[in-house]
């Protein structure tokens, strides 16, 4: 018999993720009937959306399981499909042993799972950054909405994580001069000595609008906005007639201590005098790509094209611990819980 253990909501707060608003709880699974697997974590990825997911009471009510995605080792099998020692993406939640296949019925339209596609050498592990639904957010996203043009300057925000990070690669790759907005000196070195950036603005130092008009003295044309708030007003006060900005995400307003929703700035006077078309997006859009997406994100990284770094965290116990260095910027590159670490 195998018990799986599994994190549940255990209080809801407006703030921050604190420790004592989970729970670990155990459950027997049954034996595996036939057409059924049995699936076992070895990575967790560790996201924005769990932080503010938990915090939708009707959606997640205190004992429900923390949604969440992972790959898992096929540990035991009645299903051909589903092979023994085949590693697989699951969006099983924040669990260690899970039964499936789970229906295709996930409100968010997320894949529930798939066998992992060839990676070459690369970890299991990146099946949930850059050859999985991060690095897809980061390729379509971009690509799809903002239509970057060779010599065209690119801001992109979150700019050392795991989607900005390769957003502003695939800028370079594309051509384009690219400004990397993020909250540490450290880690605007990286992007710059290492990912290959143009400029690099730490937004928690003062005179951001300034440092903004010095790093991109010709204007803005894409903006990739993961974090909305005030920084982004900022952003698009610069951009140049017919920008395109994808919003991605609204990271700033997520772990708002006061418990208050922020106050919204006025962007429209910028969208309509300078006539910039704003479009907002969920990667699921692009379900029926997904396979295409991962397979070129991989091309670039064998080209040496895309560089990825992971933010490990080890141990199944040490999920709060991730979930606040994700939010607190403790990270750069993809978080991720490594359960049998
Ligand atoms: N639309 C979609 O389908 C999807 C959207 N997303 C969005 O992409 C964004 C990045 O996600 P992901 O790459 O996984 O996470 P990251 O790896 O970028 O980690 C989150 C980062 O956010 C930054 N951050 C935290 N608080 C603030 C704040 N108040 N203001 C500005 N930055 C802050 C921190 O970096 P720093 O040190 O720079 O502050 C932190 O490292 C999120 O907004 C997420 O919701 C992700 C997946 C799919
Ligand atoms: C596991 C369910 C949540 C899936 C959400 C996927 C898209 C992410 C959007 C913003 O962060």
């Amino acid at each position: 018999m195998v018990v799986a253990k599994k994190y549940v909501i255990q209080k809801h707060r407006s703030g921050l993720l604190q420790p004592e608003d989970v729970k670990i709880v155990e459950e027997e699974l049954p034996e595996l009937k036939e057409g059924e697997f049995l699936a076992q974590a070895h990575f967790i990825s560790i996201d924005p959306y769990i932080q503010y997911l938990i915090h939708d009471e009707e959606k997640h009510p205190v004992g429900s399981t923390i949604p969440g995605t992972q790959i898992a080792l096929i540990y035991d099998s009645k299903n051909p499909k589903f092979p023994i020692g085949k590693y697989i993406y699951g969006n099983f939640g924040m669990r260690t042993y899970t039964i499936g296949p789970l229906k295709d019925d996930d409100p968010y339209g997320m894949p529930p799972q798939y066998i992992l596609p060839d990676f070459n050498s690369y970890p299991y592990s990146y099946g949930l950054g850059i050859l999985g639904m991060p690095g897809i957010t980061a390729n379509k996203g971009f690509l799809g909405l903002c239509k970057p043009q060779p010599g065209e300057t690119v801001v992109v925000t979150t700019a050392a994580g795991a989607v900005g990070s390769v957003v502003g690669q695939i800028a370079k790759i594309k051509g384009c001069r690219v400004v990397g907005i993020a909250g540490s000196d450290e880690k605007g070195k990286w992007l710059v000595d290492v990912l290959g950036f143009d400029k690099f603005i730490n937004y928690k130092r003062p005179d951001f609008a300034k440092k903004l008009k010095d790093a991109a003295p010709d204007g803005i044309d894409c903006y990739f906005d993961n974090v909305g708030g005030e920084i982004s007003s900022i952003i698009l006060s610069q951009m140049n007639k017919f920008g395109r900005i994808s919003v991605s995400g609204s990271i700033s307003a997520h772990n708002v201590e006061s418990g208050e929703e922020p106050k919204a700035s006025i962007v429209q006077r910028h969208l309509v005098l300078r006539q910039l078309k704003m479009e907002g997006f969920m990667v699921t859009r692009w379900r029926d790509e997904w396979f295409e997406i991962i397979n070129q994100n991989l091309q670039w990284l064998r080209e040496g094209k895309l560089k990825y770094k992971e933010h490990i965290v080890c141990g199944f116990d040490n999920f709060p611990k991730a979930v606040v260095d994700l939010m607190t910027g403790a990270n750069t590159g993809k978080v991720i819980l490594n359960v049998m670490g």
